[in-house]
């Protein structure tokens, strides 16, 4: 079974929209480099809204130590998300788990990245390229996705509920992450793509 994330969410009811529609994670974007940035305040009323065993994940790119920190102790995420050039070291400072994203609009050449992060929870391979944000849109070649290492890995880039089951039939990964995919406008989640999106990757075997 493939499992989902839905990034970027902005809104309560969005994210609780969703979670009932059967939706593992959810994301919030707490770096200024994001369209879809929320405060502590608002990432925390999110994160204390989702029901029991949604996964919370809070994402980051290139921020400081304090505002991780800070991020941590109100919000309590489950979850971490680097999007930037962080290194491995330097994530697991803060003791919480984590997913490193990895910049794939390199192609192939940016596999090497894969093998720099041995302590993430699992590698979020995603279709922006190096030094870029997330949450683009951008599809990167699925058939790139390695099946040898070890993290559970997820799939991001362009997804959207027309394409999905292509992606996972091709890239056979741990979860999707989609942001731009189900959205009407940066931040605001369209309930019609959302719930098309969820009901095609659960429609969609996975071994
Ligand atoms: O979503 C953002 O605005 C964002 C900004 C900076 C770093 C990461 C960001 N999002 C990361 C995500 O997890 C997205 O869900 C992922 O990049 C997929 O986005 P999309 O291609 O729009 O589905």
């Amino acid at each position: 079974m493939t499992r989902i994330k839905c990034c970027g969410m902005t809104r309560i009811e969005d994210a609780l929209l969703a979670a009932q529609l059967g939706a593992d994670a959810i994301g919030v974007v707490m770096t200024a480099h994001s369209k879809r940035q929320v405060s502590v305040a608002q990432a925390k009323a999110i994160v204390e809204a989702m029901p029991p065993f949604v996964t919370t994940v809070a994402l980051f790119m290139d921020d400081d130590t304090g505002f991780v920190q800070e991020v941590i102790d109100v919000v309590r995420p489950s979850l971490l998300q680097f999007h930037g050039t962080e290194s491995d070291e330097w994530c697991r400072q803060f003791g919480h788990p984590y997913l490193k994203a990895i910049a794939m609009g390199e192609g192939a050449a940016a596999l090497y990245q894969l093998r720099d992060h041995p302590h993430a929870a699992g590698l979020l391979l995603d279709g922006h390229g190096l030094g870029e944000a997330g949450g683009s849109g951008k599809v990167f070649d699925w058939s790139l996705m390695p099946h040898d290492v070890k993290q559970p890995l997820i799939l991001a880039g362009g997804l959207t509920a027309a394409n999905v089951a292509a992606a996972i039939r091709i890239a056979q990964p741990w979860a999707v992450d989609v942001a731009s995919g189900v959205e009407s406008a940066p931040g605001i989640k369209d309930p019609h793509k959302l719930r098309d999106f969820i009901a095609a990757v659960r429609s969609t075997a996975n071994p």
